[in-house]
């Protein structure tokens, strides 16, 4: 069969937002839409609660935590919806796989249908695991009596490790009852040619085939999911909305770590749709989320399986990583505080990392990426990779100026002057854990640091700097005047190296706790031996003031 070219779209892509569409939504009450204070569309009632994006998941649990029910309440907490939950069974299951499966009885889901329809607005429902053609019958009347926004149909059969989690009886109840009401069906290989009656689907020609074939059974949309395609390089899927086809293609990663992407994958385009997103730009996203937390899990080991679940909230390896952070900011880790600078490094002809490398090496106690003229990607680009370094070595990241990049890396802090992002304001965006200083050249902007939350202070330019153009010197004098007006632990920065740091570590002040430097590390030819230099200066004034 020949049908419209298909549009290729890897990665994340910006369309227009259309509309969702339902046609089983008539009945839904109208409700308010309003701008927020942060831009964001939210549903407001007439009281003025706000009515948060709601997924129902009807699924079964998975004790392995890795799909089903769990996978989907991650997937919503990650997207920012709420989730609720039908459990339609019960299974033991691990890495290994499927050990055994108890199946809730179909009054029981009715219940939970009823419990949770009946009472809260959800606004997308999303099937998983549904083990009797009797709980797809109910799960379509109770539709029928309580219709949501959208549904999304994942048209689970067979578990990952290829253990039968729903039979063939299911199949008439998919095609007869649950498909013609989908706003979108997505099955992988096997699935696709199940609901097509044992159907040949193997290549991407024949995905497309499929994609139609499903979409005459009813849904809106069709996702045929090509993760099993043999010798493909690039995962590709075909998106079918009934006019155009889309293949989404985004690479394939080796990683063992693939437990739940399905019900994920499905779990964030119910999601994105409960938040308004268009079908299209919903899958777009969903794809992109499932990439990038398999992305950042592919090294992480859970169970002794083939088959591990990943980490959907991004969170998990910062506990292995940072488990030498005993405290979430240690001030001792002020002593040598490198901070870089793109401009000296290329001079020298070294990239970011290998500077960050070579001074951490010498001795350098926290890095600061100052990176005042390169493009954002090849900051991020930068920051990733010292991050690395940065948790190998035990060293924390800060990143100046740039919060997004942070964020985006996920370092451990920023460093921000007194006309860059307010640190009270940075402080709700960062979240209590992430490491803020403050620069400060007087008494008064180092109370305010301690009151807006910061952990630190940068203090100077103690002494003249090529450094930074413009910038007063406050001196020592200025600084102790700094270090007593707060409690917050300072450093000091501004025309500092190993000539003049004994001086600095000597005023009497016990919450000085080191120096920041540029030139005198980066500005060099060698940066191991310049920090390791400095480093023994610093140790040697710091033994002595005890
Ligand atoms: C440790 C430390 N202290 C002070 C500064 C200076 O920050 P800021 O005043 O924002 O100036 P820029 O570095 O952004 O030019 C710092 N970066 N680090
Ligand atoms: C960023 C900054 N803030 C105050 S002085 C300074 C520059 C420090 O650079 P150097 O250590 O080369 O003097
Ligand atoms: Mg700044």
């Amino acid at each position: 069969m020949a049908y419209a070219q298909p549009q290729v779209l890897s990665g994340f892509y910006s369309t227009s937002f259309n509309k969702v569409n339902s046609r089983i939504n008539q009945s839904k009450q109208i409700q308010v839409c309003m701008e927020t204070q942060r831009g964001r569309r939210s549903m407001m009632s007439n009281h003025s609660t706000i009515k948060v994006p709601h997924v129902l998941t009807v699924a079964g649990s998975d004790s392995g935590a890795g799909a089903g029910i769990q996978a989907d309440l991650k997937a919503c907490a990650a997207r920012g919806v709420f989730c609720s939950t039908v459990i339609t069974a019960v299974t033991a299951q691990n890495t290994v796989g499927v050990q055994g499966v108890d199946i809730v009885s179909d009054d029981f889901v009715a219940k939970q249908l009823k419990s949770v329809l009946s009472d809260m607005q959800v606004d997308v429902v999303k099937t998983g695991m549904l083990p009797s053609s009797g709980v797809v019958k109910i799960l379509h009347q109770c539709l029928r009596e309580f219709p949501v926004q959208a549904l999304v149909v994942d048209p689970v059969m067979v578990s990952t490790s290829g253990d039968v989690l729903a039979g063939p009886s299911i199949l008439t109840g998919f095609r007869e009852e649950l498909l013609p009401m989908a706003d979108i069906v997505t099955p992988n290989l096997k699935e696709a040619s199940a609901l097509l009656g044992g159907l040949k689907v193997e290549t991407v020609s024949d995905m497309h085939s499929a994609a139609k074939l499903l979409h005459d059974m009813g849904p809106r949309n069709v996702l045929v999911k090509g993760g099993d395609l043999p010798d493909s390089l690039d995962a590709v899927d075909i998106f079918f909305d009934g006019e155009d086809f889309y293949e989404l293609r985004s690479s394939r990663l080796k990683t063992r770590n693939t437990h739940g992407t399905g019900c994920t994958l499905a779990s964030c385009i119910a999601a994105e749709l409960a938040k308004g997103s268009s079908m299209l730009e919903a899958v777009k996203a969903a794809k992109c989320f499932i990439e990038t937390a398999l992305d950042y899990s592919k090294d992480i080991v859970i169970g002794n399986g083939p088959q591990g679940p990943f980490d959907h909230l991004l969170r998990l390896k910062r506990n292995i990583h940072n488990s030498w952070k005993q405290d979430r900011f240690n001030p001792n880790d002020l002593l040598l505080y490198a901070v870089t600078d793109s401009r000296m490094n290329r001079k020298w002809g070294r990239s970011i990392s290998d500077a960050v490398k070579a001074a951490i090496e010498g001795g350098a106690t926290i890095v600061q990426l100052r990176e005042k003229d390169i493009e954002t990607w090849d900051f991020l680009e930068a920051a990733k990779s010292c991050l690395q370094i940065c948790r190998y070595h035990g060293v924390p990241l800060l990143i100046n100026d740039r919060i997004d990049i942070a964020l985006a890396c996920d370092a451990d802090g920023v460093h921000l002057g007194q006309s860059d992002m307010p640190s009270r304001v940075a402080r709700t965006i960062l979240g209590p854990e992430k490491i803020i200083g403050v620069s400060c050249k007087t008494p008064e902007q180092a109370q305010q640091a301690w009151i807006d939350g910061a952990d630190y202070i940068g203090c100077g330019g103690i002494y003249p700097t090529n450094t930074k153009e413009n910038n007063r010197t406050v001196g020592l004098d200025g600084l102790k005047a700094v270090c007593l007006a707060s409690n917050l632990p300072v450093v000091a920065i501004g025309g500092i190296g190993i000539s003049n740091a004994s001086p600095v570590m000597a005023i009497d002040a016990p919450n000085l706790k080191g120096v920041a430097v540029v030139s005198a590390l980066f500005d060099r030819e060698c940066v191991l031996t310049e920090t390791r230099k400095l480093h023994s200066v610093l140790v040697e004034a710091t033994t002595k003031t005890k």
